[in-house]
């Protein structure tokens, strides 16, 4: 059995992690961490848990962690990860970090978009981007994991064939995606609130938000020239769900069969992909409360241009259920154990 730490269990991702490491055949939670609630059973805090969680949430001192668990999944805020990582926990333990601190290789890239100093800027070469259908092998020798954003988890796995096969053109890439709330986390934010989001949609983020460097590199690294995007994020009143809707300019003349020919090329044994039939466009409700990322396209004639169209859940392959895969990847287990999570409908 793996020892598991979770430092942040009682936020939004903290809580998607013990509901899904709960049915993990091969994982047992020993550290339920959190900031506010210490000494207070975890199942009064989320009382979906009553009777399945018995147990108080701890102090996250890393230092003890370290010394009692196999994996740490830090799903804190921004900065938190990085100031508490240090050599010598890293060589008693591994950390998947839920947060953005190790994703952005350049920490001049992360401190200007993020607002804030880098703790531990040694590291951040050394963490392995744990998008696990792209980085599958180096996720398996990591010791620090940079699990990825959820927009950007969606907007990557979207694009990400065809701009490594470079049939898209890059410089015309708009990226229009929208979120449910809990993308926003538990605590209480005015633009959070029922009457602000309820009955409302609403773009923010306009050409400032933070995802929009991550996917910008990691697109980078696949079509092999600097990539630079339009991103706009938007909330909609829904409580999970991401949808990524991608255009972009075509350089060549293609067929739907040749396009759906390059995301089979690369999505056809994933597990977590589905590349949909023709015509099916994915929508949020088909992959809710799992690690699925549903993909479809549409080649436009009269503009030359694709749309590229993905969706996930937020709280699952958007963060928990993507750090997840990254654990079984880094201990050797089925790359699926605790995932097998069906999409709930309606
Ligand atoms: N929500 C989502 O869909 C996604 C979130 N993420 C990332 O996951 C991380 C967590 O997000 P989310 O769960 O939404 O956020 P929440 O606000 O819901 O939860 C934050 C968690 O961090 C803990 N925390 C806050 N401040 C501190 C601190 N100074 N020291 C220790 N613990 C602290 C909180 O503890 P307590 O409540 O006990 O005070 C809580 O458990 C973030 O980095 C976020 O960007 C990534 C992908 C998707
Ligand atoms: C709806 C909403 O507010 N979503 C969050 C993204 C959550 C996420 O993935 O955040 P990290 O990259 O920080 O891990 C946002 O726009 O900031």
């Amino acid at each position: 059995m793996i020892k598991v730490g979770i430092i942040g269990s009682t936020g939004y991702a903290g809580a998607e992690l013990v509901r899904i490491l709960t049915g993990h055949k091969e994982a047992e939670i020993v550290w339920y961490g959190s900031r506010s609630y210490v000494d207070k059973q975890y199942a009064d805090v989320y009382r979906n848990m009553f009777q399945i969680v018995d147990a108080a949430c701890m102090d996250d001192n890393m230092d003890e962690l370290a010394r009692q668990v196999d994996v740490i999944f830090t799903a804190t805020p921004q900065g938190l990860c990085a100031s508490l990582v240090n050599e010598d926990i890293l060589s008693k333990t591994k950390i998947i970090d839920l947060s953005a601190d190790f994703r952005i290789k350049d920490v001049s890239v992360y401190e200007k978009w993020y607002g804030i100093e880098h703790k531990s800027p040694e590291f951040i070469n050394e963490a392995v981007y744990g998008l696990c259908e792209i980085n599958r092998d180096k996720v398996k020798g990591a010791r620090l994991v940079a699990n990825p954003g959820c927009y950007t988890t969606c907007s990557i796995l979207t694009a990400y064939p065809l701009a490594k096969e470079g049939i898209i053109d890059m410089s015309t890439l708009i990226v229009d995606a929208k979120s449910g709330t809990s993308g926003a986390g538990r605590g209480a934010k005015l633009p959070n609130l029922f009457c602000e989001v309820n009955e409302n949609m609403k773009p923010y983020g306009v050409a400032t938000h933070r995802h929009t460097p991550e996917i910008e590199e990691q697109l980078g690294y696949a079509s092999g020239e600097k990539v630079v995007i339009n991103f706009t994020p938007h909330l909609v009143p829904m409580n999970r769900g991401i949808l990524a809707t991608e255009y972009a300019s075509l350089k060549k003349d293609v067929t739907y069969e040749d396009v759906k020919a390059i995301y089979d090329k690369y999505y056809a044994d994933e597990k977590f992909v589905r590349v949909l039939k023709e015509n099916e466009l994915p929508e949020t409700k088909w992959v809710e409360g799992s690690n699925y990322v549903d993909i479809n396209f549409k080649i436009d004639p009269r503009t030359n241009r694709i749309i590229m169209m993905g969706a996930i859940d937020n709280l699952v392959k958007g963060a928990a259920g993507q750090a997840v895969q990254n654990m079984n990847l880094m201990f050797g287990m089925d790359e699926a154990e605790g995932l097998n999570l069906v999409p709930m409908f309606p």
